[in-house]
């Protein structure tokens, strides 16, 4: 096999096809003489739902915070769509595609859930916030969005008497307002009650299948995973301990003996 076959294939891509959405090269971070992100390589491809796992502290969220934009590597290289973002800042990645949660600061909590989003659909329309009324967003531009998200309903509910998991719901409509084709999601389970958490997931799941949208999520429910993801990334001390099909990373013994505490 040549070189470029041989690249090719450990990153489950033909030679000739599209680049994967997201490759990350020998991904590096660290600090305080600690090293975090430890020599990551692997490719997520278009369409795929890859699901970080790992325990406490093994790296997941310094990871999106590297692919991201929020920090800059010690070593290594990203590209999205073959195009190496290394240097760029958080808002270049953005406008190429990349998109993360937003923090729940990000929700104006005093505006209903249709202004929250219609708000965040005329930035991404490039309006004017000075024109921007409160009215508009009462109209049926923000609709499809609100029944995607599962949240129709709530559409004239202040954000801020939103429960946990209507809040993430809101969140994600905000950030597919801005029509990522790549989204990060971290911890979108997070303080949410179990009563919440099918219906969150199956708004991922819909995100994910109706809208062919390509997903990274960190996520500590593994029931929720092994239902949705098409591969499991596991990370331990920083590095990619496996990154395969649920259920053969699950069997993996060296992903096995992380958990238990044991690995070396
Ligand atoms: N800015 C920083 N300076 C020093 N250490 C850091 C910094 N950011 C993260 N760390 C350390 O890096 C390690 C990995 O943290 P990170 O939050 O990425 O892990 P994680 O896998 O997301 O963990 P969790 O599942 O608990 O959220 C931790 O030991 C953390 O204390």
């Amino acid at each position: 096999m040549t070189g470029p076959a041989r690249a090719a294939a450990h990153h489950g891509t033909a030679p000739g096809a599209a680049p994967p959405v997201l490759r990350l090269h020998d991904l590096t971070w660290s600090v305080g003489g600690a090293t975090i992100v430890d020599g990551i390589d692997m490719a997520v491809v278009q369409g795929e739902f890859l699901a970080v796992i790992g325990p406490n502290g093994a790296g997941k969220t310094s990871m999106f915070n590297l692919v991201s934009g929020l920090t800059r590597p010690t070593r290594g290289r990203i590209e999205l769509d073959g195009v190496d973002i290394t240097r760029e800042p958080p808002h270049r990645r953005a406008a190429r595609g990349l998109g993360r949660t937003f923090q729940t600061s990000s929700v104006f909590t005093d505006m209903t859930v249709a202004e929250n989003v219609g708000l965040a659909e005329q930035i991404r329309a490039g309006g004017s916030l000075r024109l921007w009324r409160r009215a508009r967003t009462s109209d049926a531009a923000v609709r499809p969005m609100l029944d995607l998200v599962r949240l129709g309903h709530r559409a004239a509910t202040p954000a801020g008497d939103l429960s946990h998991g209507d809040k993430r719901k809101l969140e994600l409509a905000l950030l597919l307002a801005r029509d990522p084709r790549l989204i990060l999601l971290d911890e979108p389970m997070a303080g949410v009650s179990a009563a919440e958490v099918p219906e969150l997931t199956a708004v991922i799941r819909d995100v994910h299948r109706e809208q062919q949208r390509t997903v990274l999520m960190v996520e500590h429910h593994m029931d929720v995973l092994l239902d949705m993801a098409d591969r499991l990334a596991v990370l331990h001390h920083g590095s990619l301990l496996a990154l395969d099909r649920p259920d053969r990373a699950m069997a993996d013994h060296e992903v096995q003996a992380a958990y238990l505490g044991d690995a070396p």
